[in-house]
């Protein structure tokens, strides 16, 4: 049971809203947060105590078994208004936060969540250590979100600025695909089963497809979006730490401190591609107007708060190669977009052809990770085909459910949050990651900004551009999903 006071920066946001107060309910119906916990809520906007509880009434109305529990819950709930830019607010903030801390008995214990806009990160932690509201009593943890930094120069003086204040082991970097049931099960596939944990090299893995594919477009975030992209929103956080998962050397323990020096190890190892091999192995898209499931839909451009001349790329996709002794030259592929087909989140791990005594050639065994909608694993396995003629055939050895009905699978932030209350860094981005993942990708964004590399559309509704397809011919390979599917795109493409 955890002992703490949580102050929410950002507490009338769609974040605190849609994710972390129906988390922190997950938690307290669990037990982990019982009597011994308060959150102050702080933002702008004039709330009351009152108002606040209503609103963190709403954001939990599917998840409460009772109207008591649910209001027992909203109690601990208080708010201050509050511009992190003001000085003077800050000192009323420690106020209550003592207060709390002796009403709950939480034994000075901590816990600050920046769920607002980066920019004003800096400020928050400086004023966090001015006015003495970290004060070195009880444990003391910043969770931050995404993004950190813009690029490498923007993450280092970010960096610098939270360092005044929080050390490293207090300072949890939110990477949401961290607290994925399945990502967190690479883990288990990899060093569980001697049946991977030994071929997990390059001698007997030929290539690996890391698909992150949503149906939604830019909703109403295309402000933000139009800044940053699909290689900065999902390819420098989410598929750079899944890379590193996948490719890391097995740690002597599952701990934090034999787990994240083999994924820093990764990230510092991914070979920075020059301009011509950025050209060759990297492709940007942009959605045009299309349909998905027979519904019309806008092209990105016409989006609300997108540039109408906008280069902005909605698709990624790419090679990036880790020089370690284990994975050298085996390409690690990778698309991602919006407006896609279907939402599709999974990972593809193809392994290499075994030279065979039948007189037919037979598909590689491929283990496929899947992460969403649908969690589990299948392992395409080569059998005799029913009959009485001796002829190969692939099958798909399949365990599989759907997340959502089963209810088993906790939101990743509600994981996550347990983690930063057990003071646990294990799923959290270090800053050794963050700066390796920025070199990576700022060669590759330059290049594009300087339009040195084109841009290519693709319809709403596809799988993105087709040259995305044609960099994993020329590797004499192709995407591994849904070959119906596949071919029909690569058709409508041509
Ligand atoms: N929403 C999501 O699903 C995701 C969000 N993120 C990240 O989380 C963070 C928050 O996102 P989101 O909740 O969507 O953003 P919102 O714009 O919905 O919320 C921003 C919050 O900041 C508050 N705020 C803004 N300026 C000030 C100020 N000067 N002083 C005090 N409070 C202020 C706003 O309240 P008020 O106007 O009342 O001051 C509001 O509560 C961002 O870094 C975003 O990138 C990351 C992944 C997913
Ligand atoms: O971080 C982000 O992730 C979401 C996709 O997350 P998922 O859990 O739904 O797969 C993406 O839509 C968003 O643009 C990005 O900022």
């Amino acid at each position: 049971m955890s002992k703490v006071v949580i102050t929410i920066f950002g507490a009338s946001g769609d974040l605190a809203k849609r994710k972390l107060y129906p988390s922190l309910f997950r938690l307290y119906k669990s037990g982990i947060l019982a009597e011994n916990f308060a959150v102050i809520g702080t933002a702008r906007r004039p709330w009351t105590k009152a108002y606040f509880e209503g609103v963190v009434l709403e954001s939990i109305s599917d998840l409460a078994v009772s109207e008591a529990q649910a209001k027992a819950f909203a109690a601990h709930f208080y708010y201050q208004s509050h511009d992190v830019q003001d000085a003077e607010h800050y000192a009323t903030l420690k106020k209550l936060q003592d207060e709390l801390s002796d009403t709950y008995q939480t034994e000075h214990n901590k816990v600050f969540f920046l769920a607002m806009a980066p920019e004003f990160f800096g400020t928050i932690a400086d004023h966090l250590k001015s006015e003495q509201i970290v004060d070195g009593q009880g444990f003391e943890r910043l969770i931050i979100e995404k993004p950190f930094g813009t690029d490498l120069e923007t993450a280092k003086q970010l960096n610098q600025a939270l360092s005044e204040t929080f050390n490293e082991n207090q300072i949890f970097r939110i990477d949401h695909y961290l607290g994925k049931e399945m990502i967190q099960n690479i883990f288990a596939v990899r060093f569980a089963n001697i049946l991977f944990e030994h071929v997990w090299n390059k001698a007997f893995i030929d290539n690996i497809q890391i698909t992150f594919a949503e149906s939604i477009g830019v909703e109403d975030r295309g402000g933000y979006y139009d800044q940053s992209g699909a290689l900065k929103d999902m390819v420098q956080n989410h598929i750079l730490q899944v890379l590193s998962i996948l490719a890391m050397d097995k740690p002597a323990s599952f701990s934090s401190a034999d787990v994240l020096p083999e994924k820093i190890k990764v990230l510092e190892s991914l070979r920075l591609p020059d301009e011509q091999a950025i050209n060759a192995n990297f492709i940007r898209g942009q959605y045009q107007a299309g349909q998905i499931n027979n519904q019309d839909y806008q092209a990105y451009i016409d989006e609300p708060s997108v540039a109408p001349q906008s280069k902005t790329e909605t698709f990624a996709s790419g090679v990036f190669f880790v020089d370690t002794d284990r994975f050298q030259d085996v390409p690690f592929f990778f698309r991602t977009g919006k407006r896609l087909t279907e939402k599709g989140t999974r990972i593809n791990i193809i392994f290499k052809n075994n030279a065979n005594i039948f007189e037919q050639t037979v598909t590689p065994n491929i283990l496929t990770i899947y992460i969403q909608p649908t969690e589990g694993f299948s392992l395409q396995v080569n059998g005799k085909e029913v009959g009485k003629h001796f002829s190969i055939e692939p099958v798909k050895l399949d365990f599989r459910h759907d997340a959502d009905a089963l209810g088993n699978s906790p939101e990743a932030y509600e994981k996550l949050i347990y983690d930063v209350l057990n003071g646990d860094v294990t799923n959290f981005s270090r800053w050794q990651e963050v700066k390796a993942s920025w070199t990576l990708i700022d060669k590759i964004v330059n290049t594009w900004q300087a339009d040195k590399a084109p841009l290519h559309y693709y319809p709403a509704g596809s799988m993105g551009p087709v040259e995305s397809f044609s960099l994993l011919e020329k590797y004499d390979t192709n995407w591994i999903w849904q070959p119906d599917v596949w071919y029909r795109e690569r058709d409508l493409l041509k």
